[in-house]
């Protein structure tokens, strides 16, 4: 699990690099799916001070199996999202500012342009408010199922973010690293969608699907074709 920590921790530390966190509000995680083991960053610990040593490895029910310290807060929402997920092998939480504006507004993030496309095939959606029995029950545990079913009819593979009504976004991607790309690529089509919102007085459309599929479509799937070959 050494090499695993070491690359939760690489990750949990380019979330101040690329601004998407502000003191501790935030995680990053990585699945060894051969073990079912996790590995989280520890909860409330500044990032200046961590080390890979500090990273807690906890299973697929939450148990701590390595570790002194206590696992992120939000541990069982990725483990949720391990579970329902089988392709992913990363996951990212923070309350970077524009996405958590569209959360603490409910909405959806609409597809718009090309940086979107390219990252995400649709709208990212926004889950539906969490009752008071959620909230007041396993809230960190019932917020993952309430991503799980906001996905019901979705890929995540193909859309690998969500906005967590009235709280932040989520992303994953196939390994920790990833996931921290599309929360970066996240906040910034967040950014720009609110601006198109705010310039259009509302009235911006979604972009054209042959756009969407066109972007998507050349990075990603069988007949990408935008980089260099493996
Ligand atoms: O959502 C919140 C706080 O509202 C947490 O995700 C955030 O503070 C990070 O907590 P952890 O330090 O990972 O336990």
């Amino acid at each position: 699990m050494e090499h695993l920590k070491q690359e939760v921790l690489e990750a949990n530390l380019l979330l101040p690099k690329h601004k998407l966190i502000t003191f501790t509000w935030g995680n990053v995680s990585g699945i060894d799916r051969e073990k079912g083991l996790i590995v989280i960053k520890p909860s409330g610990v500044e990032y200046e001070d961590m080390t890979a040593d500090d990273m807690v490895v906890v299973d697929l029910n939450g148990t701590v199996v390595e570790g002194s310290l206590r696992p992120s807060s939000d541990t069982p929402t990725h483990i949720e999202l391990y579970r329902s997920f089988p392709d992913i092998g990363g996951v990212v939480h923070t309350h970077s500012r524009w996405a958590t504006t569209f959360a603490q507004a409910g909405m959806p993030i609409p597809a718009l342009g090309t940086t979107h496309g390219d990252y995400f095939y649709g709208a990212v959606p926004c889950t539906r408010a969490m009752t008071p029995a959620e909230i007041a029950g396993e809230y960190e545990k019932e917020t993952g199922k309430v991503i799980v079913e906001t996905f019901r009819d979705k890929n995540p593979n193909q859309v690998p973010a969500v906005i967590v009504h009235s709280h932040g976004p989520f992303t994953w991607g196939a390994t920790p690293k990833k996931a921290v790309e599309n929360a970066v690529v996240l906040e910034e089509c967040a950014l720009m969608a609110w601006q198109d919102l705010l310039v259009s007085n509302n009235t911006v459309q979604p972009m054209q699907q042959e756009l969407l599929d066109k972007h998507y479509l050349r990075k990603h799937g069988k007949n990408a074709y935008y980089g260099q070959k493996a």
